[in-house]
């Protein structure tokens, strides 16, 4: 059994920045995680080093590698900046400037192997139903025939195994990971590995190695389509993340209310400063249905989205109600779709898929 002792004697071997000690004895190794044949560390750097540190961080990778019984080994360089130090320069550049390969030297797009399409769920700001909508449209995807994956990218509060009752953790053959099986779709989280307390160290630009790594080190599908569960907001992870898929088009998760549809405007502006096409909005907690009685209050006023949408020349979704079934389940790990595919919310999640299914094709002819 390989101890955390084991680890760290395999990193004091790994040189430091300077070559000037090891990256024990000089604390640079943080968040280490040890989840059965799989490692997952943070080595802190200064960001305008974090290019360069790159083998560095191939090295550490490679020692730990070597011990016997671990499969799989993932280390992210944080490149946290010195107090006061001027902010990093914008590294994202519009689509038709990007020239730099993004880490671990692919092609910007490079496709993803056994993947046939990616989609994007993201939402302006937090806590609008993203998760929620991300997984039941997978599962609605696939109850419309199609054999999908869903990829928990929001390393900062990964919740997809919750949501889908999924506790495995993903197997490893030869240095591949293979996706966990939950109601029918293939499932990849930062949550399967590392502890739920690690993924707050996961932070800096660096973050994405450890994205791409779960995207592309994993023996996908095949699969006709890959939802991607984005991270909250509008940052540069996000606009990393978009760099770096190959995203055939991205869904905006929205409520009602005015503030969350100018935060749905910055997504949507996210989305066309990278070239992916916008497959439209999904108003979410659009309408409260009162389980005793049926009755239904547009608590937060009703349609904004849709308006939204039509100013913004994009095209509107569907709606899903504010419910307790569709809390209840997708807090227990039975999403709606899956639990009660008969009812009605399974329902609207369908309408919204088939839609998906309709913008990708206009975007497949279009392109
Ligand atoms: N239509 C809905 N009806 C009732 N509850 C909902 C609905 N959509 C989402 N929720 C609940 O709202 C909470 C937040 O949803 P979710 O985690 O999907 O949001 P998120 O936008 O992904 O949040 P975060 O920004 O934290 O990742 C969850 O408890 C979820 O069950």
């Amino acid at each position: 059994m390989v101890t955390e002792a084991d680890v760290k004697a395999k990193l004091s071997l790994v040189a430091g920045p300077d070559r000037t000690g090891d990256l024990i004895s000089l604390g640079l190794v943080e968040g280490l995680s040890l989840r059965g044949d799989r490692v997952t560390f943070v080595i802190r750097v200064p960001a305008e080093r974090a290019r360069e540190l790159e083998p560095m961080r191939r090295a550490a990778e490679q020692v730990v590698g070597e011990l016997p019984g671990i499969a799989g080994v993932t280390a992210v360089l944080t490149a946290e900046r010195a107090p006061g130090a001027a902010p990093e320069p914008p590294r994202l550049k519009p689509a038709a400037a990007r020239k730099a390969p993004p880490h671990g030297g692919l092609k910007p797009k490079a496709p993803i192997e056994g993947v046939g399409r990616v989609i994007a769920v993201a939402s302006g700001k937090g806590g609008v139903g993203k998760s929620t909508t991300a997984v039941n449209l997978a599962l609605a995807l696939q109850a419309e025939g199609h054999r999908v994956g869903i990829l928990d990218a929001d390393i900062y509060g990964p919740s997809l195994p919750r949501m889908l009752g999924a506790a495995d953790r993903p197997e490893t053959v030869e240095k591949r990971m293979k996706p966990v099986e939950a109601q029918g779709l293939q499932v990849m989280s930062m949550g399967f590995l590392v502890d739920e307390a690690a993924p707050m160290v996961w932070r800096g630009p660096m973050v994405m190695s450890a994205l791409t790594q779960m995207m592309r080190e994993v023996d996908w599908g095949p699969l006709d389509i890959l939802v991607v569960d984005m991270p909250p907001g509008t940052g540069d992870a996000q606009l990393t993340l978009c760099q770096s898929v190959p995203l055939a088009g991205a869904v905006i998760v929205s409520t009602p209310q005015d503030i969350a549809l100018i935060d749905a405007r910055k997504g949507l502006n996210m989305f066309r400063k990278v070239e992916v096409p916008v497959l439209g909005i999904v108003e979410n907690m659009s309408y409260f249905l009162c389980p005793s009685c049926g009755d239904r209050s547009d608590i937060f006023g009703h349609g904004g989205a849709r308006e939204e949408a039509e100013k913004l020349g994009i095209p509107f979704l569907g709606e899903v109600p504010l419910h307790m079934e569709i809390r209840r389940n997708s807090d227990q790990g039975t999403p709606v779709v899956a639990s009660a595919p008969e009812g009605p919310h399974a329902g609207a999640y369908r309408a919204i898929a088939r839609e998906v299914l309709a913008g990708l094709e206009t975007v497949a002819v279009t392109a």
